[in-house]
């Protein structure tokens, strides 16, 4: 039993958590306890971290101070904007440059290296949250050959990021339906990226290495980049003038799988793709624009009909997220980062749990290579 295989670690459990449980069976997310409809719909993305983070949901007096500790740390200094702006002038991708930048601001956290107090990944954590739409926004702008726009500390945490990457302030349903967004992805069990920082900080190795191995974990194709994928397939689907069915046959003929399609846990449709798939659907209403919305309810009418979410392959959180960037005006390569921008709540508050109980994740693989090679010093080869 203990040499068990389990390829990917399917079904493994590594550790106890207070902090979200998914049932895949049913299709339902909880944070703490709370489902995940009740806080996209009635809790803002600052009160979901104070949950995450300090284990209730705060009261107003409570928020009100979390809200402005979170707030008064957006900025970041200027070598970091002209690092972001080098990023952006190579043409690095965002999750890269994301990647990269999160890492560099580790250099500017006053926090000592030895203040391993347990309070420090907490502390460090809400700079690293605080600042990283600062750097989304400005790589987004100074792409552009726009300046970048100055974090707003009187503004929310959804609020801001849209302020900092359009230069004017959200309208109320933007606001909403962005913060909306934010709480859906804001943490979801020992997914890939989480079980990464978790691994990192394992190692009781600070909170800046655990979030920037998260946004490298998050950046691939079978995890957070799917949402990216999603909408670039939606693209090609508008482009080819194909009926968004043919093209899924086509695609399905030719041995290739749907992005935003299947899940590890979850063998039924996720909970966060039918409020994003509900929220779409107001959205596209209230424009009159309802081409996305038309595309991905083909679609996912068609592979329900081939048996495939009868087989437990059925939209995860990616497939509808896209759809509802793209009409808030946010560019498709922003989707991952956005992703992190929320995720990154979940990281910190996944290894500072891990860490008040720590120990080291050091799995094995079973050995399958040649035994007793014998060793041919270099100049005998
Ligand atoms: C936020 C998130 O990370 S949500 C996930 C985002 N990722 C995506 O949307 C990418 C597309 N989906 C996938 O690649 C997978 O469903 C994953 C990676 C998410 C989960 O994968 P796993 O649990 O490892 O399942 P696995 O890869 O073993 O697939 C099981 C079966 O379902 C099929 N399958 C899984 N996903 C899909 C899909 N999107 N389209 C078509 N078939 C699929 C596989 O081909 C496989 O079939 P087989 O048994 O006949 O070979
Ligand atoms: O749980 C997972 O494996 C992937 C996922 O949906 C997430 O990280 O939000």
């Amino acid at each position: 039993m203990a040499d068990e295989l389990k390829r990917g670690l399917e079904g493994v459990l590594v550790a106890e958590s207070d902090l979200s449980y998914v049932d895949g069976e049913v299709g339902k997310l909880v944070y703490r306890g709370y489902d995940i409809e009740d806080l996209a719909r009635g809790a803002s993305y600052e009160e979901v971290l104070y949950l995450l983070w300090h284990g209730s949901l705060p009261t107003a007096a409570e928020l009100d101070s979390f809200a402005v500790d979170l707030a008064a740390e957006r900025d970041v200094g200027d070598d970091v904007i002209e690092t972001v702006r080098a990023l952006a002038d190579a043409g690095e991708r965002p999750m890269a440059a994301l990647r990269t930048a999160t890492s560099m601001l580790s250099a500017y956290d006053p926090d000592e290296e030895s203040d391993d107090d347990g309070e420090a990944t907490l502390r460090q954590g809400r700079r690293i949250t605080a600042k990283i739409p600062t750097v989304l926004a400005a790589f987004e702008r100074v792409r552009q050959g726009e300046a970048p726009v100055a974090p707003d500390p009187e503004l929310s945490h959804a609020g801001n990021f849209l302020y900092m990457l359009t230069g004017t302030e959200p309208d109320a349903v933007s606001e909403e339906t962005f913060d909306m967004a934010l709480t859906l992805h804001a943490d979801h069990g020992l997914n890939a990226s989480t079980f990464t920082a978790m691994v990192i900080g394992s190692t009781m190795a600070d909170v800046y290495s655990g979030v920037t191995g998260g946004i490298g974990a998050l950046s691939g194709p079978l995890h957070g980049g799917a949402n990216q994928d999603v909408m670039e397939v939606l693209h090609e689907i508008d482009a080819s003038s194909k009926d968004p069915v043919q093209w899924v046959k086509d695609k399905r003929d030719d041995g290739g799988r749907i992005p935003g399609f299947g899940h590890r846990v979850y063998k039924v449709k996720d909970p966060r793709a039918k409020i994003l798939e509900e929220k779409l659907r107001d959205l596209s209403e209230s424009s009159g624009d309802t081409k996305w919305l038309d595309y991905t309810t083909a679609i996912e009418e068609y592979l329900t009909d081939q048996g495939l979410v009868e087989k437990g392959i059925a939209p995860n959180v990616d497939f509808y997220s896209g759809s509802v960037y793209d009409s808030l005006g946010i560019p498709v390569d922003m989707y991952t980062p956005i992703f992190a921008m929320s995720r990154v709540g979940g990281w910190i508050a996944h290894v500072a749990e891990y860490q008040e109980d720590n120990r080291l994740i050091r799995p094995r693989a079973r050995y399958t290579g040649p035994e007793d090679s014998e060793f041919v010093p270099l100049d005998e080869r």
